[in-house]
């Protein structure tokens, strides 16, 4: 088989033009990410083109090992010197190389907004700020937008509107100062200083240039300035970059993604060649009509026409529950009953909410209905206390300047070293022009109180014998000997609460993810392992081939596709959110109509949207009307149930009460239940009665497991 082989015509053509700018714009599911992939293994296989002179950017890491493996497959060979990746793991790549350039060293740690806050909490409290006033959330995404759009400090300030812009501009240049002294950077910084490395050193920008003679970018219209400098800087010389995206597909414009950079593609690149694919190869007519019919409201847009041969389809089914709960039983119901129906595995289902804040009622009824079910985009494993400070640990050995990280575990497990000592070491840090690992050293010097120097010169001895012990010996080792050494695990297990064993699962977890990594790195060296870490996003996470339907945003979405689909929360105020309502203007609307044109286009067969005529959001019932999208689909396409049921004859008590019915039993002590996914555990403590019982149940494997009985899926044998 042909590498050119199962292309159409025009895809072809994508794949074999090969020199100058190429623009494929296309809507959905016409094989754009396709003709990506082939593209690279016809470079590199037909036109013998070496794997370290092709640069492929996608937007997630997932994308980029699903692409890597696709091409392994087209190929028939490893792909080792191939850069395919984020933007964000490209540029962490060429700063490991040449951050010094910029007064950096190139161990520097990640920050993530976690480790932000932090920074920008203390900078506050230096600059005597109310935190109140200046919420750090808001600093921080000002802060991301200034830099998305390339601006320093000093520009920024240029363009102040008022006095709380002025004072923000000043937070960000202190910001950048002490990431800088803490040998840190943030997200934004990771692309942004590739950017200002390459603009202030023509040489290496020109060794990068000489390197990616061909440049491919997926999902291009969601580049922000900041990535699209990078991109231009990059193909300047050899002019080979060939982009890939769909203008109705922007979404991350509230993350400053520039549209613009797309529409304007053939005026910034001469010679740009223009691809249009309107061949779809993912959904049924019925599910690109909906889709059309919602997308063509919009004004700012390029013509497209779109077809698949694949005529006809299933009508995309509406449903009115009467809450969310309901909703969420619908959703679950039926997908047990066309998962039954079609002996259909449960990774051919998806669920798709406009916000997380939807996530919890869905997972109830998945709960309730014993569907497997992974949440896409919640809170992140990564984000977890006992994670974080393992990982801060771990940043300390490959960056002792790392401020935020030590901050972090310096009395954690408690050593009793306070916020006062902290501040002593802090100052005497500053006043000697040391860093506050250095500080530790001299404790008598800082000023400190004579109870928090042993514990100090404990805790430097320890975290020094961990750097040498780094190494020498592989991640997972390292972190045992800094859990059993610092008595971090100790100190959980002492506490004896469900909640530090669950903790202690999760270290256990992550003992997997280090395990993992020393078994497909031997020699892997710990700087990598965070970097990747800090990379890490819950979306690449997601294994395709895992038995369970997908939760997740529509903006996790992206990219994917599933047999079918259920769009959740259609109702003005959710979906389109409220703060698009609100904004009174066009812009925000139509990316939220964008977003649902991305919601409906990964079906391939079977689309369900769903409302409720109630909904408890942040503790209050709200009645929202249905959302302008469903006028705005053609009626034909629509089937719904004819039940109109009002509020008056439909109430949650039904609903609960067949729920309890169900399973009407009781829950004792040292009795035994079998979980569906767990098997068997004994019941070690039981708060509540019935089928609200709280249990905590000790499985063989797992531990101890808080479980509610009402939804968790176990039966009493
Ligand atoms: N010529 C083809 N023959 C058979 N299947 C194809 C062809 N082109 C694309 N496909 C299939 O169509 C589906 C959509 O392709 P792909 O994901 O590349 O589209 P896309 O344009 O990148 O979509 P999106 O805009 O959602 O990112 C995939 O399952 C792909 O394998
Ligand atoms: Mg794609």
């Amino acid at each position: 088989m042909k590498i050119t082989d199962n292309l159409n015509p025009k895809q072809l053509e994508a794949v074999q033009t090969l020199e100058g700018p190429l623009l494929i714009l296309a809507g959905a599911g016409s094989g754009k990410t396709r003709v990506l992939t082939h593209r690279i293994a016809y470079l590199m296989y037909e036109k013998n083109v070496y794997p370290n002179n092709i640069l492929a950017i996608t937007f997630t890491n997932k994308a980029a090992k699903e692409m890597r493996e696709r091409l392994e497959k087209l190929i028939k060979q490893s792909v080792d010197n191939l850069w395919v990746s984020t933007f964000h793991s490209a540029c962490v790549r060429i700063l490991r190389r040449e951050i010094e350039v910029l007064g950096y060293t190139s161990n520097f740690v990640i920050y993530d907004n976690a480790d932000q806050q932090t920074l920008i909490k203390m900078i506050l409290k230096d600059m005597n700020l109310d935190e109140k006033k200046y919420t750090p959330r808001s600093i921080i995404t000002q802060i991301s937008s200034y830099k998305n759009e390339l601006k320093s400090p000093t520009s920024a300030k240029k363009t102040a509107e008022n006095y709380y812009d002025e004072v923000t501009c000043d937070i960000y240049e202190k910001y950048q100062t002490r990431l800088k002294e803490n040998n840190a950077v943030d997200f934004d910084d990771i692309i942004m200083l590739v950017v200002l490395l390459f603009q202030k050193d023509k040489e290496i920008l020109q060794k990068y240039q000489e390197r990616f003679k061909y440049i491919l970018v997926d999902e291009y219209q969601d580049t922000n300035t900041c990535q699209y400098m990078l991109i231009k800087l990059l193909a300047e010389k050899h002019h080979n970059l060939c982009v890939v995206g769909d203008d109705d597909q922007s979404i991350y414009g509230w993350r400053g993604a520039d549209i613009r950079n797309i529409l304007n593609f053939e005026n910034d690149y001469q010679n740009t060649k223009i691809i249009k694919l309107e061949q779809n190869y993912r959904s049924t007519q019925t599910i690109l009509d909906a889709a059309n019919g919602v997308i063509s409201n919009n004004s700012d847009r390029k013509s497209k026409s779109l077809w698949t041969d694949q005529s006809g389809g299933d009508k995309v089914y509406l449903h009115t529950a009467h809450d969310e709960l309901s909703e969420a039983n619908f959703i679950s119901r039926k997908i047990r009953e066309m998962s039954k129906e079609n002996s259909l595995g449960f990774n051919s289902f998806a669920v798709l909410c406009r916000t997380t804040v939807q996530f919890r009622a869905i997972e109830d009824g998945l709960i309730r209905n014993q569907i497997p079910y992974r949440i896409i985009g919640g809170t992140k494993f990564y984000d977890r206390k006992e994670i974080k400070d393992v990982l801060a640990y771990l940043k300390i050995l490959v960056n002792p300047a790392d401020e935020i990280s030590l901050k972090r575990v310096i009395n954690t497990p408690k050593r009793g070293i306070g916020d006062t000592t902290w501040d002593h070491l802090k100052r005497h840090a500053t006043n000697k022009n040391i860093t506050v690992f250095e500080a530790l050293n001299t404790p008598e010097e800082a000023g400190v109180s004579s109870r928090a120097t042993n514990p100090i010169k404990n805790f430097k001895k320890i975290m020094d014998e961990f750097i040498i012990l780094s190494k020498k010996t592989d991640i997972t080792n390292l972190t045992n000997t800094i859990l059993a050494d610092t008595g971090y695990i100790e100190e959980l297990e002492a506490e004896k609460t469900i909640e530090a064993a669950t903790r202690v699962e999760n270290i256990k977890e992550f003992l997997s993810v280090t395990l993992d990594y020393d078994t497909k790195n031997p020699g892997g060296d710990l700087e990598t392992f965070t970097a990747e870490i800090s990379l890490f996003t819950d979306i690449d996470n997601y294994d395709q081939n895992e038995e369970a339907i997908s939760v997740m945003t529509i903006h996790a979405a992206k990219g994917l596709e599933f047999p079918t689909v259920f769009i959740a929360g259609l109702e003005e105020g959710i979906f389109p959110h409220i703060r698009s309502i609100n904004s009174g203007n066009n812009t925000e609307l139509e990316e939220e109509r964008r977003l649902c044109y991305v919601a409906i286009t990964r079906a391939r067969e079977k689309l369900f949207l769903t409302n409720a005529w109630s909904r408890m959001i942040f503790g209050r019932s709200t009645s929202n009307a249905k959302s302008r999208f469903l006028d705005e689909l053609p009626l034909e396409l629509i089937e719904s149930e004819a039940r109109i049921k009002t509020k008056a004859t439909f109430t949650k008590n039904v609903e609960t009460q067949i729920v309890t019915k169900t399973c009407n039993s009781s829950y004792d002590v040292g009795g035994k239940v079998e979980h569906q996914k767990w098997g068997i555990g004994v019941i070690v403590s039981v708060k509540g009665s019935g089928e609200d019982a709280e249990l905590n149940v000790a499985f063989p494997d797992l531990g101890i497991k808080k479980l509610i009985a009402k939804y968790a899926p176990i039966s009493i044998i």
